[in-house]
């Protein structure tokens, strides 16, 4: 078993009691069955030996036990989907926790596509093994050994047939058990790259019309489509053969089963039941087999998303924590950092700071670092050297750092609803009216913004994220070229709103725009990675004036 199928399996542990309820369903569908199967064939011996009274007895057990089966069957279905959805929503709140947990600094490498297919198919994928699998296994084995003694105690020698073929058809699965792997693996992965794929293109919709690049998108998909449907029917092919050799190792088992019924049974009256009892491990085995098909799907999609919850935070939680000053400053002391172990240094000893009631202003070339010193101080790295306090207190030692630094990023990504939903997103009980009034946006709270806020202009958006940045009321405000969307009127009105909130707070400025710069209490120059310069604006204009030479004022 591997380390994936045994954490699915450890999943079920949470759900005993429904996990019982389906093993006694299951067991009680397949023993009702068995017995209506031996009742049946005790009840055609009676009338091959000419003996057709009393069956009164017999048939109403029989009718009993199909009713008993029918109904087991019946609330089995029922208890075992209930399993698997309790089962699978817990799965997708660890995926989702995973993903809360290693974003973003893990999740720049994979498309939202690949993840979605994770939280989407991959988990609906082990829907099967806990509605169909688990408890069928344990059931499959107890009517096998039920069925085996009884035959064993009509004639020993009733078992020499069914059972080895049984044997031989629960290996049928083994025989292709690398194909299978291969081919759940493929399986998996082409259609996680569909699904990355058809994501892609439902987003940047408005490029490929506006690029007119619909037509070889379309062929793309078409391509990866085809690869999926490739790996189905290959798929579908080993399953198929596999299906078939069980088939005629049961019809074997069941000519000899029957052949042997006829020498060893001298009792004509007695052959029906020996038979059914004879052939009574076939059904189970034939089950198992057919489940076990189904392995190298289920432990590429186990595999998958065992892999992502299993996937280690970037940065490890708060530890001896400290309470954090009112009206904290924000300091880098000698801060470096880099992205990958064998990336070139991002931050080479950079140290600033931000006092409390305060404005700086983070320039510099693009690459220079402005983003990644953002990215450290809300945290998604840490850095390799060095360290970044907020009040006096080192990051990795806050506890919350969400109530006491609050961004307005680059990229504004703003969720189907409302505006107001929208600026509540970090303070559910705010004042949004407020902080749009701050924001300088005139807008209903109540109109939708529809998905990723596709109804706004850029610049009605970029105001949505800093009236939601207001919100907060974190202390530390942290503008990411915030008013880069704006126009130079609204920027200037902009900007009067931000100085006022900025007397509270905080406040770290990346901006491209000299104007922006200029209302700057303090300004920080970075050049690859290290603080090369910092100031008033007068002191630092003749420096800016050559970096910002090409840019708008
Ligand atoms: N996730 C990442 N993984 C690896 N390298 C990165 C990553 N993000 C940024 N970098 C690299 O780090 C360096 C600094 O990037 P950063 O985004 O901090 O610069 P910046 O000053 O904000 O630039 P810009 O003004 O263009 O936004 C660049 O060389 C960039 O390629």
């Amino acid at each position: 078993m591997t380390p994936s199928i045994r954490w699915l399996a450890g999943a079920v542990g949470g759900h005993r009691r429904a996990f019982v309820s389906t093993l006694v369903a299951n067991l009680l569908a397949q023993l009702a069955a068995l017995g209506a199967a031996v009742t049946g064939a005790w009840l055609v011996g009676r009338v091959i030996a000419g003996r057709i009274t009393p069956i009164d007895v017999a048939g109403a057990v029989l009718g009993g036990l199909v009713v008993v089966a029918a109904l087991a069957a019946w609330w089995e279905t029922y208890v075992a989907h209930d399993l698997a959805y309790l089962v699978l929503a817990r799965l997708r709140g660890q995926v989702f926790d995973a993903v809360a947990r290693i974003a973003p600094a893990r999740l720049l490498g994979r498309r939202s596509g690949d993840l979605s297919a994770a939280v989407l198919s991959d988990i609906e994928t082990l829907e099967w093994l806990f509605a169909h699998t688990l408890a069928q296994l344990i059931t499959a084995g107890t009517v096998l050994t039920v069925g085996s003694v009884a035959a064993a105690m009509i004639h020993p020698l009733l078992l020499t047939v069914s059972l080895p073929l049984a044997a031989c058809v629960l290996t049928v699965p083994l025989w292709l058990r690398k194909t299978s792997r291969r081919q759940g693996d493929e399986l998996r992965a082409a259609t996680a790259e569909l699904t990355s794929d058809v994501v892609d293109t439902v987003q940047g919709v408005r490029e490929l019309t506006a690029f007119r690049a619909l037509e070889r998108r379309r062929r793309l998909l078409a391509l990866k489509t085809r690869r999926l449907a490739r790996a189905q029917a290959a798929n579908a092919a080993r399953g198929g053969l596999e299906a078939a050799v069980t088939d005629l190792l049961i019809a074997v088992a069941a000519a000899g089963t029957l052949l042997l019924v006829a020498t060893v049974i001298r009792t004509p009256a007695d052959a029906p039941v020996a038979m059914v009892l004879a052939a009574s491990s076939l059904g189970p085995a034939a089950q198992v087999a057919l489940l076990l098909k189904e392995y190298g799907t289920l432990r590429a999609a186990a595999d998958r998303v065992h892999t992502l919850v299993t996937t280690p935070a970037n940065v490890p939680p708060p530890r001896e924590v400290e309470e954090v000053s009112a009206g904290p400053d924000v300091v880098f002391e000698d801060v470096r950092f880099r992205y990958a172990d064998d990336g070139p240094e991002v931050l080479r000893g950079v140290s600033f700071r931000v006092p409390y009631g305060k404005t700086v202003a983070l320039v510099g070339a693009s690459g220079a670092g402005k983003s990644t010193c953002v990215s450290l101080l809300l945290r998604f790295w840490d850095p390799d050297g060095g360290r970044i306090l907020v009040g006096g207190v080192p990051l990795p030692r806050i506890s919350g750092l969400h109530r006491h630094v609050t961004v307005v990023p680059q990229d504004v990504h703003l969720f189907a609803g409302t505006v107001e939903e929208n600026v509540r997103l970090g303070a559910p009980d705010a004042d949004a009216a407020s902080a749009l009034r701050t924001a300088q946006l005139t807008i209903d709270p109540e109109l939708p913004v529809g998905e990723r806020g596709v109804t706004l202009s850029g610049g009605q958006r970029a105001r949505v994220a800093i009236a939601r940045a207001l919100a907060t009321e974190a202390p530390v405000l942290v503008l990411d070229e915030a008013v880069a969307n704006l126009d130079t009127d609204n920027e200037a009105r902009l900007a009067e709103a931000l100085q006022e909130a900025a007397a509270g707070r905080a406040t770290l400025v990346i901006a491209h725009r000299l104007s922006t710069i200029r209302r700057a209490d303090h300004i920080v120059l970075l050049e690859e990675g290290r603080v090369a310069a910092e100031g008033s604006y007068p002191e630092l204009a003749e420096r800016l004036s050559h970096l910002f030479a090409r840019r708008p004022s």
